[in-house]
């Protein structure tokens, strides 16, 4: 044989093809272009249009309804439970007009830090705001700093930046570990957690958490796999498993019913990785102690479980005469509001008055 072609043969065949990169983005962040809100606010704004909330935003709810509760008056010292994108951390801070305090906390060691960034490049730092990564079951610990607190706000639950992460595994549309974390260096995952439940544990979670109707067949499903000793380790395998296991619906509604239980699965586990109920209950149990006589707190809750509880402790210490007022029904949302932003759709803001 010609050794020169047989050079050039061997070259060619080890001539490694080039990757196709394909037309659509791989990477979340070049799929989000809107990641960079100040490099494309023409994405931004369209993404908004349609209701929607652009990747790497957290669009606030209810925020006129809060403002207008809270009546915060310059010189007061407030606390914004739940910091999220700073949203209304910034709404209230601005009401301070330069004098006073706000208090912001968060557990997110991911989100936090570039929230405070931000916000201290719109002239809200340290002289006016303190960020704290901090759970809010510790708001007596905060109350020690910041005295008696005039205004209090919580807005529970999850951000959209945190939602639409793939990494932190919230959501069943996007493969991701199954993790679950608002702060993944504490606790653990959603898939450790899955494995070390029993199947009548995973059924009362479903339940207790998100009222799943399907709760019995899928804390089965799961358990199939424990047994078999396979880790649920994804968002995909977790949302296939449940729709392995709900076949059985007719197929007119299959496809939105197992969605939906998607949806209710995932919220339940991610209740129950960050002991939501719990913080939850520590954090209403001591704001009485926490707030100044007159101090207002308002908070919004996305599904009936935070409702119930929220109403519940506002009515109990309104009867031992610690509330002076509280709301006799949830304030909703717009129906503008839902129509310019899906995620407040199931919003509910409840609000106090200390006596
Ligand atoms: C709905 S978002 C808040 C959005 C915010 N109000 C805004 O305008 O951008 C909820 C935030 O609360 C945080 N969070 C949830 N539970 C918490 C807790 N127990 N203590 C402190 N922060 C918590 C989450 O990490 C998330 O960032």
């Amino acid at each position: 044989m010609d050794e020169k072609k047989s050079v050039e043969q061997t070259e060619i065949k080890h001539k490694r093809r080039k990757r196709y990169s394909g037309t659509h983005p791989k990477k979340f962040e070049e799929k989000y272009k809107e990641l960079q809100p100040e490099k494309y606010q023409d994405t931004v704004k369209k993404v908004m249009e349609k209701g929607s909330t652009p990747a790497g935003m957290h669009r606030s709810i209810c925020v006129e309804e809060i403002l207008e509760f809270l009546n915060i008056q310059p010189g007061q010292t407030g606390l914004d439970a739940t910091l999220g994108y700073g949203g209304h951390t910034k709404e209230m801070a601005a009401k301070l007009q330069g004098k006073g305090h706000l208090y912001s906390l968060d557990v997110d060691p991911i989100e936090l830090p570039k929230t405070r960034e931000r916000l201290a490049a719109q002239g809200f730092g340290p002289e006016i705001l303190t960020i704290l990564q901090r759970n809010f079951a510790e708001i007596d610990e905060v109350a020690k700093e910041s005295g008696p607190l005039d205004f209090v706000l919580a807005d529970l639950g999850v951000s959209s930046m945190q939602i639409d992460n793939p990494e932190r595994g919230f959501s069943f549309k996007v493969d991701g570990p199954l993790d679950l974390r608002l702060d993944p260096k504490k606790g653990v995952s959603g898939a450790e957690r899955l494995k070390s439940l029993t199947e009548e544990e995973l059924e009362g979670m479903f339940i207790e958490n998100a009222d799943e109707p399907y709760a019995d067949v899928i804390a089965k499903a799961i358990t199939k796999y424990n047994k078999k000793g396979i880790e649920i380790s994804t968002t995909t395998m977790l949302r296939e498993i449940i729709s392995e296991a709900l076949q059985f619906i007719p197929e007119k509604t299959r496809k939105d019913d197992i969605k939906k239980s998607c949806q209710r699965c995932f919220q339940a586990l991610r209740i129950d990785v960050n002991s939501e109920f719990e913080v939850l209950f520590e954090f209403l149990e001591k704001l009485p102690h926490v707030l100044a006589p007159g101090g207002r707190v308002a908070i919004l809750t996305f599904h009936s479980g935070e409702d119930r509880l929220v109403k519940k402790a506002f009515k109990h210490y309104q009867r031992e005469g610690i509330y002076s007022d509280v709301a006799k029904s949830p304030i909703r949302p717009s129906d503008e509001e839902i129509r310019s932003n899906g995620r407040a759709r199931s919003a509910k803001l409840r609000w106090a008055v200390k006596a």
